[in-house]
Parts: structure tokens; sequence; C-alpha cells
């Protein structure tokens, strides 16, 4: 399990400034005279976001880097609206303006999870353009503490319709897989908060990397 330092709340009331979530540069007095900024102290609360078309695992594996991290797990698909579901259970594609209300909403409950205590969250979201990835990464905007990490899982389309079609119980068919790469904005290299996990292999294979990946953004955060 990987363990995170403990952290304050964030969105609490004002705390002392000695436990401030982000510490203000300090100035040190050189022997000249003159003032050094020495860089601020940062501990920060994540949100990873786990993406990528249907099919592709986002749920069992948010699921197991829930459980390895003992976050909370938020299931995107929950916060669809009624429309929204019965839209894609009939196989009609969700439009751009279908889906703003529900980004907002993801970053929103990730955000209430987060002032609630937590010190991580894993959240389910297809995100599969770059401009509702920017709608999450407004996160910080709002709790200068968070930091947002996209685990983007790929592989090509006609894995996930297999798994997709054998998949029972779930209201988003194989025939909506096409859809979804047909729009897909794969993340670009400037997209450095992305952790890319290629879901071609075993589940096992793919928990494993998809947690080793973390862990080391964790490290280097
Ligand atoms: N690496 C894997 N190898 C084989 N099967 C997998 C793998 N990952 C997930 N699956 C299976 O593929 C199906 C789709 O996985 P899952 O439901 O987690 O994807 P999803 O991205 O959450 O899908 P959706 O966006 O439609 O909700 C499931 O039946 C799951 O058990
Ligand atoms: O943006 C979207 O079109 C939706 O979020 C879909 O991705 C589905 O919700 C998901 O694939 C089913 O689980």
């Amino acid at each position: 399990m990987l363990s995170y330092e403990t952290r304050p709340a964030i969105g609490q009331p004002a705390p002392p400034a000695d436990h401030l979530p982000i510490s203000p540069p300090t100035s040190n007095t050189m022997a000249n005279g003159t003032s050094q900024i020495s860089k601020p102290e940062t501990k920060y609360h994540h949100i990873w976001l786990i993406t990528g078309p249907a099919g592709c695992g986002k749920s069992t594996v948010a699921q197991s880097l829930a459980n390895a991290m003992d976050l909370p797990f938020i299931e995107g698909d929950e916060f669809h609206p009624p429309a929204n579901v019965e839209k894609m259970s009939q196989g009609i594609p969700l439009t751009d303006s279908d889906r703003w209300d529900w980004l907002t909403q993801l970053r929103e409950e990730a955000l209430r999870r987060l002032s609630a205590g937590s010190e991580g969250v894993v959240l389910t979201c297809s995100a599969l353009k770059r401009k509702y990835r920017d709608v999450i990464r407004v996160a910080p905007y709002y709790s200068h503490d968070v930091l947002v990490h996209f685990v983007y899982l790929h592989a090509r389309e006609e894995v996930l319709i297999e798994r997709v079609q054998s998949r029972k119980g779930h209201f988003m068919g194989a025939s909506m897989v096409h859809s979804q790469y047909s729009i897909l904005e794969a993340p670009g290299a400037d997209e450095t908060d992305v952790i890319r996990v290629d879901v071609s292999g075993s589940m096992e294979e793919v928990e494993r990397e998809a947690l080793a990946k973390v862990h080391e953004a964790l490290q280097e955060s």
C-alpha cells in the first residue's frame, strides 16, 4: 500500500501559517545583506483521473488503484444524468453539451472528497478530448494544494470492442466503442500530467504497471 504524508484537509478554515498546505516562500538574509527566496515546500492532495474510451478498463483499474492506495473511488458513470445514460443505452453518442455539466460535477465531487479529509481520490472519466481534461485541470484554481493526474488507458479499438462485447449487464454497448475512438484526442506530449498505460495485456499486468507509474508520479510530486 502506498503511503501519503499526513496533510491538512483542504477547504478548511485558514490554518495557522506554519500549517499552510503550501508554505509561502521564505526569505533568508544572506551574509552580504541581500535576501534569497528559498523554494517553497509543497504538499499536495492528488486527483487520479482514470481515462480512456469505453471498455479500456477504467473501472477495473480505478478500483484496483483505490484499493492499493486506500483512497476513495468515484465512479464517473454514476454522475451522468439519466438522460445521458438513456442516450448511451440507445447507442447514441453524447455531445459536448451533454458532457460539460457532468465534467464539472466530477471535478466538484473530487474536490469535495479532498476537502472532507481524503488525501487523494481515484476517479473514472472517459475525458476523451483535451478540452474535457482541461475542465478537470481547473481543480487547483479552487484548491491550490491539489495536483491532477490523468492515467490514460489505451489499446487498439478491436481489443476494447471484444472486451465490451463479452461484458454483461452494462448500458454501454460494443457499438459505442467506435464512436468514442472517432472523437478521441489522445493526450499530447505537452500534456505533462498524463501517465500512459497500455492495457492490451492481462488485468494483472495492467494493474501492476498502473500502480508502478502512479507510485513514480507520487515520488516526483
Ligand atoms: N486488461 C484486461 N484484460 C482483459 N479484460 C479486461 C481488462 N481490463 C478490463 N477488462 C474487462 O473488460 C471489460 C471493460 O472493463 P471496464 O468495465 O473496467 O472498462 P471501462 O473503461 O470502465 O468501461 P466503460 O467506459 O464502458 O464503463 C470488463 O468486463 C473488464 O472485466
Ligand atoms: O463521455 C462519454 O461518452 C461517457 O462518459 C462514456 O465514456 C461512458 O460513460 C462510458 O464509456 C460508459 O462507462
